[in-house]
């Protein structure tokens, strides 16, 4: 029987746990969490799109068998202690498939769990939201991954290609996923920051206008620091994001958006914390970001989660 855990059942890891149920009902999902999460995991099961699951929920200290596949789908904040609770869930022949947002959470993983295989991924054209009624979205988008060093897939890809296979997750291996990544990161600085600073919907940048104008101009700042570093992203691939951006629903929020508007904690750091880090780096202006990441700053004092 193959065994998933999952350590993040918020958007996207609740989105993907219950494509998996109901794909290969016969996979063992299990969810790591600990009090009072687990405790209120157990009470309640998680809605998806209006369809209630219960998945078994453990603590990180109960023996378990390694997992296949692990799913991490935390906030990158929280991925720290989420690394040191899945340790009991990791064997050698364990795939790690980070869903998180920005370039970091695969070395951290593969750091931690140098015996597993952690490909580079990301998860893309998903719109899913999270709210007091649960977790729902119009569409799961993909997950594309690949080899931190391009070449030939290795063992782990082809794992995690032939699991994606089997839970009927739309899946693309890319053949450059370190640019992957930085594709990912150049979608996320625009539009979740953008979208999370106006507290809008997608709906807001599907037509021309201000908050697309500032989504691009944040972007651009992307583009300059990643060819500096050597990855080749162009004005092509923003062309590419507002097209993806069309396709999502209008009413939906980012990740960002819906933490902004219920005053949590955001991923700045891993956005425009990213873009004026590499930037003084290079001696690349990037004002736009500055300003982002001193907004968020400021929210975050706000809110009382700095
Ligand atoms: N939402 C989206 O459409 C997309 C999101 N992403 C990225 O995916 C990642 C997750 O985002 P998203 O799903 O939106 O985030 P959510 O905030 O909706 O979900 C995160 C979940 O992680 C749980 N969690 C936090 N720490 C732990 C822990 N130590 N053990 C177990 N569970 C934990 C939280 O539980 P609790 O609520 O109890 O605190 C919450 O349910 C982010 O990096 C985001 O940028 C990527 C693509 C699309
Ligand atoms: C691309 C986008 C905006 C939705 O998939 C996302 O990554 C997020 O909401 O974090």
């Amino acid at each position: 029987m193959t065994t998933v855990s999952i350590i993040g059942l918020g958007a996207i890891g609740a989105a993907h746990a219950a494509r998996i149920a109901e794909a290969a009902p016969l996979t063992q999902i299990r969810v790591i969490a600990t009090e009072p999460r687990a405790e209120r995991l157990r009470a309640e099961g998680v809605t998806v799109n209006g369809i209630r699951y219960d998945f078994p929920v453990v603590e990180p200290a109960e023996p378990v068998e390694p997992a296949d596949l692990i799913i991490v789908a935390v906030k990158h904040h929280d991925l720290a202690e989420a690394i040191g609770q899945l340790a009991g869930h990791v064997g050698p022949q364990t795939v790690i498939c980070s869903l998180l947002n920005g370039i970091t959470s695969e070395e951290e993983l593969s750091a931690a769990y140098p015996q597993a295989s952690v490909p580079l991924a990301v998860s893309v054209g998903i719109d899913a939201v999270r709210d007091a009624d649960g977790v729902r979205f119009t569409t799961v988008g993909r997950i594309e991954f690949g080899d931190a060093v391009p070449g030939e897939p290795s063992e782990g890809v082809r794992r995690l290609d032939e699991l994606l296979t089997t839970f009927e997750i739309p899946h693309r291996i890319s053949s450059d996923a370190p640019r992957t990544l930085w594709w990912k990161l150049l979608l996320n600085v625009g539009a979740n920051q953008v979208s999370a600073l106006l507290e809008a919907p997608y709906g807001l940048f599907q037509s021309d206008g201000p908050a697309r104008d500032l989504m691009v101009s944040a972007q651009r700042e992307v583009v300059a620091v990643a060819r500096a570093r050597g990855v080749n992203l162009s004005e092509d691939d923003i062309d590419q994001m507002i097209g993806i951006i069309g396709t999502l629903g209008p009413s939906n929020y980012t990740s960002m958006a819906q933490d902004a508007l219920a005053h949590r904690r955001t991923e700045v750091d891993q956005f425009a914390g990213t873009v004026v880090a590499l930037g003084e780096q290079y001696g690349i202006d990037t004002p736009v970001n500055r300003v982002l990441l001193q907004a968020f700053e400021a929210k975050h004092q706000l809110w009382g989660v700095a």
